[in-house]
C-alpha cells in the first residue's frame, strides 16, 4: 500500500480509481432552499436549540454548529498540525504511526480495506483513539512538531462538546440526561482525513456514500468544500462555515432512537486545485456494547424497528466481511 500523497501529483488519474459511472458524482446539485441548518448553541432559548437538533437531526441527519465553546486557536492549531502530518514524507508517516505494539495509530490510504477493493479513493487518513487520553498519547505521532499536545487538547475538548450534544439529544428524544454516559461512547477516536488535489475529480470520489457506523461525528471541515449529504435522492453541499462544526447523527443513534433521527448517507468529492484535510471526531461504543432501541422509545404505537445486537457483530457485517443482507439480518427486527 503506497499513500496516496507519495504519487498524486503525477497528473494522472490512476484506472483503478475510476469508479463505475452510476457512483461518479456527475455535477453536484446544491439546491439552495436545502442547505444544512446551523445551530447557534450559544442561543439563550435552550428548548428552542434542541427543537431545531431533532429537527434536523431527523430531517437531514447533519446539521452544523457555531458558538459551540471549542476555541478558534485550538481549531486552526489543530488543523495546522492536521495539514503538517499529512505534508510529511511517506516514510516519516509510518514512523509516526508504529509507536503502538498493538497497532492503535492507523494510517492508510483510500479505506482500511485497501488489498480488498475494487476501486480505491482518493484520500490517506490517519486515525487513532483518544480517550481515555493518558492511556492513547504516548502511541500517537510525535511530529509534526506539537500534534499531540494540540489534538490532545483539541481530543478533550471535543469530548465535552461531544457530551453536550448528546445531552442534548437525550433531553429532545426524551432520553435520561446520561443515557450515553457509559460502554455506548466509551471509545472515541479522531480520524485525519486528507485529500489532495485530483486530476479528474468528476470519474472518482474522497468517500463514497456511507452511513459513520457510530453515535455521533463532529467534523472540522475547514475552509475546503467537498462534503456532501444524499437527501431524497438528491447531493446537497455541506458548505464550510468559518470555525463551525458539522455534526452527524451515526448509524447506531439511528438504530438507537428508532428511527427518530437520521445516520444521513454522506460522500465526499474532490476537486482539482485545493488539498482538503479534514478532523473528524467519533463517538464510538465498545465492542462488546449491545445496541438497539433505546426501552423508552418503544412502545404500542412505536414499535421497535431494530432489534439488539453486539457493536462487534455490527462491525464484521458491515467492514469485515461486508454483506448487506447479514447485517440487514443482524439489526431489523424480523416483520414476519
Ligand atoms: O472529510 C469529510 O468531509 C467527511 C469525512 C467522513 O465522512 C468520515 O470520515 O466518515
Ligand atoms: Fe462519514
Amino acid at each position: 500500500m503506497e499513500l496516496l500523497s507519495n504519487w498524486c501529483s503525477n497528473g494522472s488519474l490512476p484506472e483503478s480509481y475510476v469508479l463505475p459511472p452510476e457512483a461518479r458524482p456527475g455535477n453536484p446539485i446544491v439546491p439552495l432552499e436545502k442547505s444544512i441548518p446551523v445551530i447557534d448553541l450559544q442561543g439563550n432559548d435552550r428548548k428552542e436549540t434542541i427543537r431545531q437538533i431533532l429537527k434536523t437531526g431527523k430531517e437531514f441527519g447533519f446539521f452544523q454548529i457555531i458558538n459551540h465553546g471549542v476555541s478558534k486557536d485550538s481549531m486552526d492549531e489543530t488543523m495546522k498540525v492536521a495539514e503538517e502530518f499529512h505534508a510529511m514524507s511517506g516514510l516519516d508517516k509510518e514512523r509516526e504511526c508504529l509507536k503502538d505494539p498493538n497497532g492503535s495509530c492507523k494510517l492508510y490510504t483510500s479505506s482500511y480495506a485497501y488489498p480488498r477493493e475494487e476501486f480505491h479513493l482518493w484520500r490517506d487518513a490517519l486515525t487513532h483513539p483518544c480517550r481515555p487520553l493518558d492511556q492513547h498519547i504516548q502511541f500517537w505521532p510525535e511530529n509534526p512538531t506539537g500534534y499531540r499536545e494540540v489534538v490532545g487538547e483539541y481530543s478533550v475538548e471535543l469530548w465535552k462538546l461531544s457530551c453536550r450534544i448528546l445531552e442534548l439529544l437525550c433531553e429532545g428524544l426524551g432520553l435520561s440526561i446520561n443515557y450515553f454516559s457509559n460502554e455506548l461512547s466509551e471509545a472515541p477516536k479522531i480520524m485525519i482525513n486528507h485529500y489532495p488535489p485530483c486530476p479528474e475529480p468528476s470519474l472518482t470520489l474522497g468517500l463514497r456514500k456511507h452511513r459513520d457506523p457510530n453515535i455521533i461525528t463532529i467534523l472540522h471541515q475547514g475552509q475546503i468544500n467537498g462534503l456532501q449529504v444524499f437527501k431524497d435522492g438528491l447531493w446537497i453541499a455541506v458548505q464550510p462555515v468559518p470555525h463551525a462544526f458539522v455534526v452527524n447523527i451515526g448509524y447506531l443513534l439511528q438504530i438507537i432512537s428508532n428511527g427518530k433521527l437520521n445516520g444521513a448517507e454522506h460522500r465526499v468529492v474532490t476537486n482539482s486545485r485545493d488539498a482538503r484535510t479534514t478532523v473528524s471526531f467519533f463517538v464510538y461504543p465498545s465492542d462488546e456494547c449491545l445496541i438497539g432501541p433505546a426501552k423508552a422509545l418503544v412502545n404500542a404505537s412505536n414499535p421497535a424497528i431494530y432489534k439488539p445486537f453486539k457493536y462487534a457483530d455490527f462491525v464484521i457485517a458491515s467492514y469485515v466481511n461486508p454483506d448487506k443482507e447479514a447485517l440487514e439480518d443482524l439489526i431489523y427486527k424480523s416483520t414476519a
